[in-house]
């Protein structure tokens, strides 16, 4: 018997885990490194996250993903190089941070790695009556960092989601569910990434199944993209300090808002493909902005964002939601974007995940340390029966190190 099975099978037994998350999402800006001590799993999942870094790609990096990433026609000999390059790269950078934190690998039981998304097609966005379904594809192959690392890995965790009914995303209903439902609240955690999204969490003890998650539209990816063509040298607008300064374009916010993303039902998922350059710039020869300044187009990209949530928000819970909002992701350090999601949610607390004690930054890579703890430990994680897209599955593919 390959000696790797078996020592699967004990990580399986033990009372805890220690697993290593891994995201790397649509901005682009570096890999979310998460080691986390996982106790148990299912509902009695307990976790502790005892280090979390996000290593910045380097220009190279981001230029060889954008090449590929959310494009239609793309070079396959480029996209082939991409997959092992990817997943050979980040088991480089897990080795640096284990040896920056002093941590052995063989301390280290399992990998999760989600790679980086670069295609996402649900059928509703891709609409081609010959492949009627749904599909995404991340790079970075799970083979490559379990034989260089040594450490078992688990990767490629949303095709079995597609495989279940699902999207392929969000994920995140599976591990707030398991980490951050309470017994006094509803709660809705909000990320606010490149894309946005949210996971409705009922009260414990209620209707486990009411519970999904739902892509709502831009967060960040249009404003990063805004401030790069206009101010090259910059990454994005620190603090919303640009999109403060500008006045919302209520013409060119209308047309934005009337992609019908934006009024399709919940739960729903998108990606950049949709939300990229070319949306903004046909919006704005429809109104006549493309001359608008920086200031202006941010003010109005950061209200289409913040306005992208509240309306999936009241689709779901009706016209004024009275809700706890935790936030997560980069958009969550905007106090723009934040200012702009609480007007249009004046009924709800906005918070941050940290006032659960669990790191912003790091929610989405402990996420996938949560998955693969309950694929290796638990059972399909289910929420119960009713919520289509929310299958009761376990997910990632195992790749052993020899
Ligand atoms: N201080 C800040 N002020 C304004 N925006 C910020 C700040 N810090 C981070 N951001 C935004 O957050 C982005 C990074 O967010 P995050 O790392 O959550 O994205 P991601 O994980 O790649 O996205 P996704 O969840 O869609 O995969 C940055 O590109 C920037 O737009
Ligand atoms: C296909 C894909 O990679 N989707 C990401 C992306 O980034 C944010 C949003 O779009 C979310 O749907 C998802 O990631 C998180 C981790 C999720 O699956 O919950």
């Amino acid at each position: 018997m390959n000696p790797y099975l078996i020592r699967l099978a004990q990580i399986s037994q033990q009372p805890s885990r220690r697993i290593i998350g891994l995201m790397s999402g649509t901005s682009l800006d570096g890999l979310d490194v998460a080691l986390c001590r996982v106790q148990g799993h299912g509902p009695g999942t307990q976790l502790e996250l005892e280090q979390f870094t996000t290593v910045p790609y380097s220009n190279e990096v981001r230029e060889r993903i954008r090449e590929v990433f959310a494009r239609e026609q793309v070079s396959l000999e480029h996209l082939t190089l991409l997959h092992p390059w990817l997943g050979r790269l980040h088991a480089h950078l897990v080795l640096e941070c284990l040896r920056e934190w002093h941590v052995p690998a063989s301390e280290v039981d399992l990998i999760a790695s989600h790679g980086q998304t670069i295609y996402h097609a649900p059928q509703h966005q891709h609409q081609r009556p010959d492949f009627p379904l749904n599909a995404t594809l991340q790079l970075g192959d799970g083979d490559h960092v379990a034989v260089l690392t040594g450490i078992i890995t688990l990767s490629d965790f949303r095709q079995k989601h597609i495989a279940g009914g699902g999207e392929g995303a969000p994920l995140a209903a599976y591990g707030d569910y398991l980490l951050l439902s309470s017994a006094t609240e509803e709660r809705l955690l909000l990320n606010l990434g490149g894309i946005a999204n949210f996971t409705y969490l009922p009260r414990t003890g209620q209707d486990a199944s009411t519970a999904f998650s739902t892509d709502t539209g831009p967060g960040n990816t249009l404003l990063d993209a805004t401030v790069r063509a206009h101010r090259p040298a910059l990454a994005y607008d620190e603090d919303g300090r640009l999109a403060a300064a500008g006045h919302v374009h209520l013409g060119l916010l209308a047309a934005l808002l009337e992609h019908p993303f934006f009024s399709a039902p919940v739960p729903k998922t998108t990606g950049p493909e949709l939300f990229s350059p070319a949306y903004l710039y046909r919006a704005q020869q429809l109104t006549a902005t493309t001359a608008l300044g920086l200031e202006d187009t941010l003010a109005t990209l950061t209200e289409c964002s913040a306005l992208g949530v509240a309306r999936a928000v009241t689709q779901a819970f009706g016209d004024r939601p009275e809700l706890a909002v935790y936030m997560s992701g980069g958009g969550a350090h905007n106090p723009t974007l934040r200012a702009a999601l609480q007007r249009h949610l004046p009924g709800c607390s906005l918070a941050t995940t940290q006032a659960l004690g669990m790191l912003p930054d790091a929610k989405e890579a402990i996420l996938f340390a949560v998955l693969a703890n309950e694929a290796v430990a638990g059972q399909p994680v289910s929420l119960g029966a009713g919520r289509q897209r929310v299958p009761a599955v376990s997910m990632g593919k195992i790749s052993l190190p020899g």
